[in-house]
Parts: C-alpha cells; sequence; structure tokens
C-alpha cells in the first residue's frame, strides 16, 4: 500500500483526540472473559494543503483491548506524542505511534481517510486500487450461552439474514460446547454455515474431542482452540483425520509469532486479521495479500469497534479479493455508537460506502 511510505504529502497538519467510552448492548461472553464495554479515542486529522482555500479532514479510531493491544492510558500517551509531532509532518506522527497499534491504527486510518477524501475515492478503492466492490459477507457474531439459548441466538440471526455464524466455545466443557453445535445445527439445518472460536480455550486432547465432534456436525472453521503459543499443536490439528473439513484457524496466535512462523510451522488454514491489533488496516491489508499467496485463507474482523473503527475494517475487507464471511457484523452488539453507521447490513452482506473517504460523518463533537 502506497501509504506506508508517501506520507509526507500534507502540509500544516492538526491531530486532535477525543476519548470515548460505548456500552454493549449485552456483553460478549468469551472464553478469554466478557466484554462488556469499549473505551478509546477518536481521532481527526486536519490538513491545510498547497492550495490555500482546500482542507481536508480524515477520522481514526483507537480502541485497545486487554490483551490484543496496549493499555488505553498507553494509547494517550501515544496519541498525545503524535498530536505534538505532526508539526513536524505525518511521518514524524507515525513514528510517534510506532509501537502501539491502537494508536497506530487510529493514525493510519485518518491519513487514509483524509487522502480518500481528497482523491474523491471510496477508501477501499484508496488503499487497493482494485475494481468496484458493492458488498462484502458477513458473519454473526454469537456469545457464551446454554445450549438453548445458542440454539435461540444462533436462529435469529439467520432470520435477520445471515448464513454464516461464528459462535464463542471454550467457556464451558468441551461436551457442553458440543451440545450446543449440535442443537444449533438441529435448529438451523445444513445450509447455514456455523464457525467456533474457542479463544485458545483448550488443551490438545479437548481440542481433538472437539474438533471430531464439529467435524461432524459440518463446522467450516474452528478458530484458536489452543493457546497462541501452541503452533505445533495447531499444526498437527489441521492433520487430524476425524477432524477432516474443519479448517484451523489463527487469531491470537498471530499477534504472538507472526506470519512466517505460522507458515512454516503450517498451522493454519485460516488467519484472522484484526486491524485494530496489528496496528492499521495498512498492515492488515499487506498480510492479506501475503497469505492468500501461501493459499491461507484472511479474514478480517472488528475488535468490537465503534463506527469508524468498523468501517475501516469494511473498507479494508472489500479491498481483499474474494474474501470470505468476515466478523464485521458487530455494530448491534454496541448500546450506542460514535455516530451513524454508513454500512447497512442486508441479508448477511455488508454494504461498502461508496461515498468518499470512509463515509463516516457527524461523529466529532465540538
Ligand atoms: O469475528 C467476529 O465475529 C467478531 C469479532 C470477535 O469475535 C472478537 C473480537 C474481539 C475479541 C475476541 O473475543 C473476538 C475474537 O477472538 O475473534
Ligand atoms: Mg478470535
Amino acid at each position: 500500500m502506497t501509504d506506508r511510505v508517501d506520507v509526507n504529502r500534507e502540509l500544516d497538519c492538526k491531530l486532535e483526540y477525543q476519548s470515548f467510552s460505548l456500552e454493549l448492548a449485552s456483553p460478549l461472553e468469551t472464553a478469554a472473559g466478557t466484554i462488556d464495554s469499549r473505551d478509546g479515542f477518536l481521532v481527526r486529522i486536519v490538513a491545510s494543503t498547497a492550495n490555500e482555500d482546500e482542507q481536508a479532514v480524515g477520522y481514526g479510531e483507537a480502541t485497545p483491548l486487554a490483551g490484543w493491544t496496549e493499555s488505553i492510558a498507553d494509547c494517550e500517551a501515544a496519541l498525545e506524542r503524535a498530536s505534538v509531532a505532526i508539526e513536524n509532518g505525518p511521518t514524524a506522527a507515525l513514528e510517534a505511534v510506532e509501537e502501539q497499534v491502537a494508536a497506530r491504527h487510529a493514525v493510519t486510518l485518518a491519513l487514509a481517510d483524509l487522502r480518500a477524501s481528497r482523491e474523491a475515492t471510496p477508501l477501499y478503492r484508496h488503499i487497493g486500487r482494485g475494481p468496484m466492490v458493492g458488498r462484502v459477507p458477513v458473519n454473526a457474531t454469537i456469545g457464551d450461552g446454554t445450549p438453548d439459548e445458542t440454539a435461540r441466538a444462533v436462529s435469529e440471526a439467520v432470520d435477520r439474514g445471515f448464513d454464516c455464524c461464528k459462535i464463542k466455545v471454550g467457556a464451558r466443557d468441551v461436551e457442553t460446547d458440543i451440545e450446543r453445535l449440535q442443537r444449533t445445527r438441529t435448529a438451523v439445518g445444513p445450509d447455514v454455515e456455523l464457525r467456533v472460536d474457542a479463544n485458545e480455550a483448550w488443551t490438545y486432547t479437548e481440542a481433538k474431542t472437539a474438533l471430531a465432534a464439529f467435524a461432524d456436525l459440518d463446522v467450516s472453521i474452528l478458530e484458536q482452540p489452543l493457546p497462541a503459543g501452541a503452533l505445533e499443536g495447531h499444526a498437527a490439528l489441521r492433520e487430524f483425520e476425524p477432524g477432516e473439513g474443519v479448517a484451523i484457524a489463527i487469531d491470537e496466535g498471530l499477534l504472538e509469532h507472526g506470519v512466517d512462523a505460522i507458515c512454516e510451522a503450517g498451522a493454519a488454514d485460516v488467519l484472522v486479521l484484526k486491524p485494530m491489533a496489528l496496528g492499521g488496516i495498512d498492515i492488515a491489508r499487506q498480510i492479506a495479500a501475503w497469505v492468500q499467496e501461501l493459499e491461507i485463507t484472511p479474514i478480517v474482523t472488528t475488535t468490537i469497534d465503534g463506527v469508524v473503527a468498523r468501517t475501516g475494517a469494511v473498507h479494508l475487507a472489500a479491498s481483499i479479493p474474494n474474501v470470505p464471511a468476515c466478523g464485521l457484523a458487530t455494530a448491534s452488539l454496541l448500546a450506542d455508537d460514535l455516530g451513524r453507521d454508513p454500512v447497512l447490513l442486508e441479508k448477511g452482506l455488508a454494504v461498502v460506502p461508496q461515498a468518499k473517504g470512509l463515509g463516516v460523518e457527524g461523529v466529532w463533537a465540538e
């Protein structure tokens, strides 16, 4: 992506940030704990350009998540440094947030939004230079629950038009998780794609038990069954015959090991890309292009973010050729948001904004 290098086009940039706190509509229960609110920073970069009458604005979002990114305090300190450094141009601002992934996500997104807006191009075409894309497929995200609650939640998502659902597992014993998936498969029939995400909860033995049962239930993807460190274990699960047909996805492990080590170990069929945790949509996009060449499938997900980061992730997904259903339908998990959502959901598809830049408006509190 050109943005990683050519960052000094704007003159007289100003970077400001505002803090926010968003409650979830109902807490998302996972094996790694409960997510009940999302606190972070909305970033705005305003640039004057060589043409004196012209002013361009870009928005970014830094929404740290414990265990995935820097802390809120470190994120704020990085944004504060960037707000000073930007007097010396965008490169200096980027250097100030280089080590803090959520802060870097916000600054790079704001710059990309600003530049795409000035080009009068939707963000996904600015970053990908690819064809027009109208929609990207998305999955519903279903938290932990009893077998009954799970079957009901998935059925409701299917009624809302989703044909792919990702279910959180690993918070209960493996037998109960298998029962949850059995009950769900019976309720929704064979045509709905079911994925599961264990968030590192299982031992190798537990993962094998689950995998064999999930193969019988036509589960398509098992995400991060083992601790992030267990690359060899994930590689062995890919070869485990009773689990054939279930793809193994790495999520947390990508942050710990990087792409090279995962490929070398043969640990993944699928990589989950969270731009907030990776340091920006530019980095996530580079990883997507790289792993597609190695026949690993990239999937984009949010970290349950506000509308600015979520829409950035939708543009990222739209810039990746043949991307499968992505974890981008997370707006409804929030009770409140930073502004109006420009991304409509239609029958399990996110409608990609075609306005210039991100296409997010009215988020800045004056
Ligand atoms: O992928 C999705 O459907 C939505 C995003 C999602 O599941 C997650 C977001 C943030 C933290 C995690 O618990 C979780 C994940 O592990 O993928
Ligand atoms: Mg995951």
